[in-house]
């Protein structure tokens, strides 16, 4: 069995990781965090938990984190940078949910993030956690940083069309809508009821600190500059991205749906639709499924793409859990074959 620790349990993305990982059968959940519940048992923040682990939050304990076999960051920007080295010191591995290790050009990450890198040599060595770029490297990894969760998504969406060259790279559109959770369970003033129900907007229009992360992506899948620009905007849901991808094709008679097939063949958690297929986000909700269509619309020589993915899964805590089973050379799907909810 694997041994875990969880650095920040009370987010939703913590919560996220619990619920699969106490479904896990080769995890024993050691320690889990939180300064304000330490003490608190678990199934008393999170009711539906209750009966399926038995842990209370503890404050971070390096010497008992580090004592696991692996460590997630549940945790704001800025935190995982301050911990890692000590726990990975004590032979602990750690994947990170944030951000602090997504982007190898430390000055841009300074840039976007405000903050300077407390372990820039750690931060070179990270492995960025998208298996379905990154497999061999996330196996033997002792960092890993998980992707966000609009970074999914769009790199899911776009690197088929980048590593077969089929596209102009100098202006791909990114058009991103997101659930509410993917903010957190901080309260904030937009994510109330109030506010965003019955409503619909864009922001960071002018620049979201996850252009960068899907740019340094989408360059490596080209193999060279890429124009990108990214809207993300927020909808009165909880879960579920939804990515609507835009890139001039270099042949407009080009085979999209055989390029797609072919490149997630073997991908447990790419699900490639049928031609003229629009996927729903409801059809992936609680599950580590990405579901894509590709289009190309009619007299033009644009291919269209749609994807959807559950931002707190295959955008953030299942995300971590196949890299997790990659890292011990577990089954990939092992603990992430849940059924999507719907409706
Ligand atoms: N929500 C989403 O869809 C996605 C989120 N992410 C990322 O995952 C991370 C967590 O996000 P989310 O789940 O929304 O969590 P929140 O930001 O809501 O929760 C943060 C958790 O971290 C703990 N924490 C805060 N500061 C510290 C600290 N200095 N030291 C130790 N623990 C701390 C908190 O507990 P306490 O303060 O009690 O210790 C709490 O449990 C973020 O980096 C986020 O960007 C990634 C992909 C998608
Ligand atoms: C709806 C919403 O607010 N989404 C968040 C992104 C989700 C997140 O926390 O992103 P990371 O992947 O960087 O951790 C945002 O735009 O800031």
């Amino acid at each position: 069995m694997i041994t875990a620790g969880i650095v920040g349990g009370t987010g939703y993305t913590g919560v996220e990781l619990l619920r699969l990982l106490a479904g896990h059968p080769q995890v024993t959940l050691e320690v889990i965090t939180s300064r304000a519940q330490a003490g608190q048992p678990v199934s008393a923040i999170y009711p539906n938990l209750r009966g399926h682990l038995d842990l209370a939050f503890s404050e971070p304990d390096p010497a008992a984190l580090g004592a696991c076999d692996v460590v997630f960051f549940a945790t704001p920007n800025g935190t995982a940078m301050e911990m890692a080295p000590e726990l990975i010191e004590r032979g602990a591995r750690v994947i990170d949910l944030g951000a602090d290790f997504r982007i190898r050009d430390l000055e841009v990450w300074s840039q976007w993030y405000g903050m300077t890198h407390q372990c820039p040599d750690l931060a070179a060595e990270a492995v960025y956690g998208l298996p379905e770029r990154y497999r061999e490297a996330i196996r033997g990894a002792r960092l890993v940083a998980n992707p966000g969760c609009y970074p999914t998504a769009v790199q899911l969406g776009l690197i088929p069309l980048l590593e077969a060259g089929a596209v102009d790279t100098a202006n791909i559109v990114a058009d991103a809508k997101s659930g509410a959770s993917g903010a957190g369970r901080q309260p904030r003033q937009h994510t109330l009821l109030c506010e965003a129900g019955e409503n619909f907007h864009a922001y960071g229009a002018s620049g979201h600190r996850h252009l960068p992360e899907i740019r340094q992506g989408l360059v490596e899948a080209a193999g060279g500059e890429v124009g990108l620009t990214f809207v993300p905007h927020l909808v009165p849901m909880v879960r579920g991205i939804h990515a609507t991808l835009y890139a001039r094709l270099h042949d407009p008679a080009a085979d999209l749906q055989a390029l797609y097939e072919e490149r997630f063949a073997d991908e447990p958690f790419v699900d490639v639709l049928p031609p003229g297929s629009h996927p729903e986000t409801r059809t992936v909700r609680g599950s580590n499924m990405v579901r894509i269509a590709v289009h190309r619309p009619e007299g033009g020589d644009m291919a269209l793409v749609l994807a959807v993915e559950d931002n707190l899964v295959k955008g953030a805590a299942g995300q971590a859990v196949q890299n997790m089973n990659l890292m011990f050379d577990l089954p990939e799907a092992m603990g992430l074959q849940g059924i999507p909810v719907l409706p």
